[in-house]
């Protein structure tokens, strides 16, 4: 089901940190109870079978490289455990450190021929159908790699396309929890990670290095799990399926709210059009549509099922108040939403400021609306508790400033989101969005066949839409982006990535809602 970066066995949701892993691993051992070594046994035979099950039909040579701590234990037992499996494997130890660690050392007695590997000159001539198993550094790294070994990391990449390269745990190289920026660092087309996704595989800039992402459960306590506090963590199937409310057998169009949206202007219609009909799809019982007098015939023939509303001005919405849109009727809708397509002249943020005097339950507001809170920055103190503010990378920074780094982008994500008590979903490959609490949940449906114009007013439109039927803010935005993301995975199942048109992503939201009743 799930395509692109991430393919789940098994979850835990939240993201930890390099020092949380390594006390889940102590507090596994301590209270399992399990030794060290039979741990690592077991991660690296979840990391053997999911070799087998992947390559095992046609079986190339391993090339294994090991490095002297326990991720490289890990690639020592995996060459072992493939060798007693009866595969061709090649085995060895990149000598970056004077000592190994405790279960590296107890491993190494075991695996036969490890090849030892002190300067690049060591590295091994491999054959191009060979699979790449990078064992070198995992969760301990705690500097950039440098000198010979950043060669050697090199060296791995300069295979790639020619091997399949699989990382276990971590790309070697890569930091966990802060900037690897442009040190050496493996570049992995798989990443075997154990039972917790890390903060740096779910950051854009990170997604050529961690390639496509599985996560392996090696039974770590769940009692420390549990407990364990963290502010960053993955939505997953459990948590949506939690979310979705199944309709009320006596329901009626009611029931599920009377949405307003506030869209387009003139040549950016299809932003109204395609929000209007996601709003619907997503399971809005009415919807109003205010757009400008140009639009009328277009929304009416295009979504017959909303009722419209115009201005005589050539955006939506304007602060001289034609007929019929009245902000004093404003507070009636079940929710509004806000800006696709909306332009951004001064007497529309005149009126959207009017609006949010008025309306005080939460909105959605994206696109245009969000470049008019750039452009007026008090308004931000005017929105209504709780509203989605949807913004896209550029508008983040616009609204908030500028970040080098991606890590110094979430805390500012997070902070503004407490600051301003409302929810803010960061677009990306994976939208992080951040709560009013300051948590940040992560997103991991969609593909980059979803990076098409409109996709965001569509996601407009189905956060509206659920905003309408009466879910949460946070149960909107986190089913409503899973929605977004799998319709567009179900979509692109169908007819590519490259075909895919945001159009595309609202006739597969039904599709997506029966993925929920499985
Ligand atoms: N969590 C779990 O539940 C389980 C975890 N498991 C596995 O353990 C892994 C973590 O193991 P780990 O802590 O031994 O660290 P690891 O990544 O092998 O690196 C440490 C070595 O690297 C060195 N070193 C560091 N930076 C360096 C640099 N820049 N350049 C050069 N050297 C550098 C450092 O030596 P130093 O020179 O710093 O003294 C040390 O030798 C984890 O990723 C997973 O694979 C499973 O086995 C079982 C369950
Ligand atoms: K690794």
């Amino acid at each position: 089901m799930f395509r692109g970066a991430f393919c789940i066995f098994i979850i835990d949701m939240k993201v930890l940190s390099a020092q949380q892993i390594r006390e889940a691993d102590a507090y596994t051992i301590t209270h399992e109870p399990i030794s060290s070594v039979l741990l690592m046994e077991r991660a690296a035979a979840e990391c053997a079978g999911w070799m087998v099950h992947t390559f095992g039909e046609a079986p190339p040579p391993f090339y294994v490289f090991c490095g002297m701590g326990n991720n490289g234990g890990d690639g020592l037992v995996i060459a072992r455990l493939l060798r007693d499996q009866g595969y061709n494997v090649h085995a060895y130890m990149v000598h970056h450190s004077a000592t190994a660690s405790p279960d590296n050392l107890a491993n190494q007695p075991y695996v036969q021929d490890v090849q030892s590997i002190y300067s690049p000159a060591d590295f091994p001539l491999m054959e191009a159908t060979g699979v790449v198993v990078d064992a070198i550094f995992g969760t301990g790294l705690s500097r950039p790699v440098e000198g010979w070994v950043a060669s050697i990391l090199h060296k791995i990449n300069d295979g790639y396309g020619r091997h399949t390269i699989v990382s276990i745990d971590m790309p070697s190289g890569l930091m966990a929890d802060s900037v690897t920026g442009h040190a050496a660092c493996v570049h992995a087309n798989y990443t075997l990670s154990f039972q917790f996704y890390k903060l740096a595989f779910l950051l854009p800039e990170n997604a050529a290095r961690v390639g496509e992402t599985v996560i392996l459960p090696i039974g770590l306590h769940p009692d420390f799990i549990n407990n364990v506090e963290t502010k960053y963590h993955v939505v997953d199937p459990r948590i949506v399926k939690t979310i979705y409310q199944p309709r009320d057998p006596f329901a009626h169009k009611g029931t599920y709210g009377h949405a307003l949206l506030v869209a387009g202007s003139y040549g950016k219609m299809g932003a109204a059009v395609l929000a209007a009909r996601a709003c619907l799809r997503a399971g809005a019982g009415l919807l109003t549509v205010h757009v400008p007098q140009r639009g009328y015939e277009i929304l009416q023939t295009a979504v017959p099922e909303a009722m419209c509303e115009t201005e005589d001005q050539p955006t939506a919405f304007s602060a001289h108040f034609h007929e019929p849109f009245k902000h004093h009727q404003a507070p009636g809708y079940a929710t509004i939403g806000v800006g696709p397509g909306l332009g951004t002249a001064a007497a529309t943020a005149r009126a959207l400021e009017k609006l949010m005097e008025l309306y005080h339950k939460p909105m959605v507001l994206d696109a245009d609306a969000l470049n008019m809170i750039s452009e007026y920055p008090f308004l931000l103190q005017k929105l209504p508790k709780d509203s989605i503010l949807t913004p896209h990378p550029k508008e983040f920074e616009r609204l908030f400033g500028p970040k080098e780094d991606q890590f110094e982008r979430l805390e500012l994500l997070s902070a503004k989101a407490v600051e301003l008590q409302v929810y803010i979903l960061l677009k990306g490959r994976f939208s992080a969005m951040a709560c009013p609490d300051g948590a940040v949940y992560f997103n991991p449906t969609g593909n980059p066949g979803m990076a098409t114009a409109g996709s965001g007013d569509v996601l407009t439109g189905i956060l509206t839409g659920l905003l309408s039927q009466g879910y949460t803010p946070k149960a909107a935005l986190l089913l409503g982006a899973w929605l977004h993301g799998l319709a567009g995975d179900l979509a692109a199942d169908d007819i590519s990535e490259e075909s895919l048109i945001a159009e595309d992503i609202i006739n597969y939201l039904g599709q997506a809602y029966l993925e929920l009743r499985k």
